[in-house]
């Protein structure tokens, strides 16, 4: 069965390859991220994941997923700039969050979806450690502006539920959504 990724994350080719899982294509999906009015985290992941799995034209299987951070009702995406990032850090430093990602598998006329919580807490940042942290680039392109596979991995000291799911997505639930669909993963009995 045809397997598309409608996702331009390395993350989440990287963490499909570690349960042997290859796409046959790739495809970025290109959507508005633009939070709609009131809406909150979980919901507007899941509805991003939906969006990015039905803006990719394919044969087959398509997956996509989607993941914020949430403080609270407030969502933080991808900081748009060095100073968002900044102001993203000293909100999560010192707090317990939520990450959250969407995972979306689409064939065609049907849609499975999975909404997975980890809850992860920030240590206190200090001045020195941000202005470090942002001259690093890391906060680029992730969910609240910090990798916890990265350098902000040592200002993780504690999680509570899936890594994979804070690094962009959740595998187990993954796995089930693509078996569900009928995709044969090599742990149901090929070699890995
Ligand atoms: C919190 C956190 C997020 N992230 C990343 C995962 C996601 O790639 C990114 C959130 O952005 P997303 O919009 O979920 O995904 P993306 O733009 O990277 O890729 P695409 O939409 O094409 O699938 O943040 C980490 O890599 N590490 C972390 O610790």
């Amino acid at each position: 069965m045809r397997l598309t990724l409608a996702s331009g994350s390395p993350r989440r080719r990287e963490l499909l390859a570690q349960i042997g899982v290859v796409p046959d294509a790739i495809i970025p999906a290109d959507i508005d991220e633009t939070p709609l009015g009131g809406e909150l985290p979980r919901a507007y992941a899941a509805r991003l994941a939906a969006e990015k799995s039905a803006a990719v034209a394919a044969e087959g299987l398509v997956l996509a997923a989607d993941t914020v951070v949430a403080v609270g009702r407030r969502i933080l995406g991808k900081p748009s700039d060095m100073a968002e990032a900044e102001q993203f850090l000293r909100l999560l430093s010192g707090r317990r969050h939520k990450v959250i990602t969407a995972v979306g598998l689409r064939a065609e006329g049907q849609y499975w979806h999975r909404e997975v919580e980890t809850a992860v807490k920030l240590k206190v940042l200090s001045h020195t450690e941000i202005a470090a942290y942002l001259a690093s680039g890391e906060w680029q392109g992730k969910a609240g502006g910090y990798a916890i596979q990265g350098i902000g991995g040592a200002f993780v000291p504690w999680i509570n539920g899936s890594y994979t799911n804070v690094v962009g997505l959740p595998l187990t639930e993954t796995m089930n959504l693509l078996q569900g669909a009928g995709y044969v993963v090599p742990l149901d009995g090929e070699a890995v």
